[in-house]
């Protein structure tokens, strides 16, 4: 299982990368192999980004050396949504049947995750965010009509959309990890803006459904010094307690986000005035 390290970075350090500089630390451009899973272990927060990609054969999750212990689950927990085709989740015995956009919580503990595509010919993808945890909480499938919605935005400011709350305390029980998804209504592409901060949590975003040769231009940084990360289909950013995280479409795209940190509490951001902005 192919394993990337990503060292936390100071804003200071930040606000001085170039192009590049910023897309080495922040962006993970490559997050499902064909016949893989792939991590990217930052260690803001000590999130763990992922990406499974079963062809014919089960893939089953094991344990990085980079996290140093038996098994992936022993001190972690996480989430998997599936954007592809039909898929199966198979926790310690148990099938766990997900469409498109369906997702999973597997808590402490579970030892046997595997990953498989119902028809090889429309695989699925799993996108999986893991933090450390503390206890067990019950494993669950959720299904997309299961998750809590949000209508918000509107097409005057180019940013209606839907966030889909799917592992959120009322929702689904974890330790401290947060996700959902969130849908621009057709014609709006700003998605969080007017934005926020929350230093108490770290974030990322992991964008799909973009349309070759679509991009999402997100913006990260201090809010008094932003920046912008020019991401692909199928890519994710990581978004430090300190920055902003919003993006704008050149066309239609859906976006995952998940958090851990200190609370599990959605409401609690910092908004930035728009005057305040930089
Ligand atoms: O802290 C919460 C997250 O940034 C997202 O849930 C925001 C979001 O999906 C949106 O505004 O579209
Ligand atoms: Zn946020």
């Amino acid at each position: 299982m192919k394993t990337e390290i990503r060292q936390a970075q100071h804003p200071e350090n930040a606000k001085a990368l170039d192009t590049a500089g910023l897309r080495r630390h922040f962006l993970v451009e490559t997050l499902f192999e064909p016949g893989a899973i792939t991590f990217t272990y930052s260690h803001v927060d000590r999130l763990m980004i992922g990406g499974a990609a079963p062809l014919a054969e089960s893939l089953e999750l094991t344990a990085p050396p980079a996290i140093g212990t038996a098994s992936f689950l022993a001190r972690r927990e996480l989430g998997a949504f599936n954007v592809g085709g039909p898929g199966r989740v198979l926790v310690d015995g148990q099938t766990h049947e997900l469409d498109t956009r369906d997702a999973i919580y597997i808590g402490m503990g579970a030892e046997g995750v595997r990953f498989e595509s119902v028809d090889a010919a429309n695989p699925a993808r799993f996108y999986i965010l893991s933090t450390p945890a503390h206890r067990r909480c019950e494993t669950r499938l959720i299904k997309r009509a299961e998750a809590k919605t949000m209508h918000v935005g509107d097409i005057t400011n180019s940013n209606k959309r839907v966030i889909a709350q799917y592992i959120l305390p009322g929702v689904c029980d974890s330790c401290q990890l947060v996700m959902g998804m969130t849908q621009l209504e057709p014609g709006n592409m700003w998605n969080t803006m007017p934005c926020h901060v929350h230093d108490r949590r770290s974030e990322v975003y992991f964008y799909f459904d973009l349309k070759e040769p679509a991009r999402v231009f997100h913006f990260m940084g201090e809010p008094q010094e932003t920046r912008h990360v020019v991401v692909a289909n199928e890519q994710a950013v990581i978004s430090p307690g300190w920055s902003i995280h919003s993006g704008v479409g050149t066309g239609a795209y859906t976006f995952i986000w998940g958090m851990g940190g200190d609370n599990q509490d959605y409401t609690d951001m910092d908004m930035v005035r728009m005057e305040d902005l930089r």
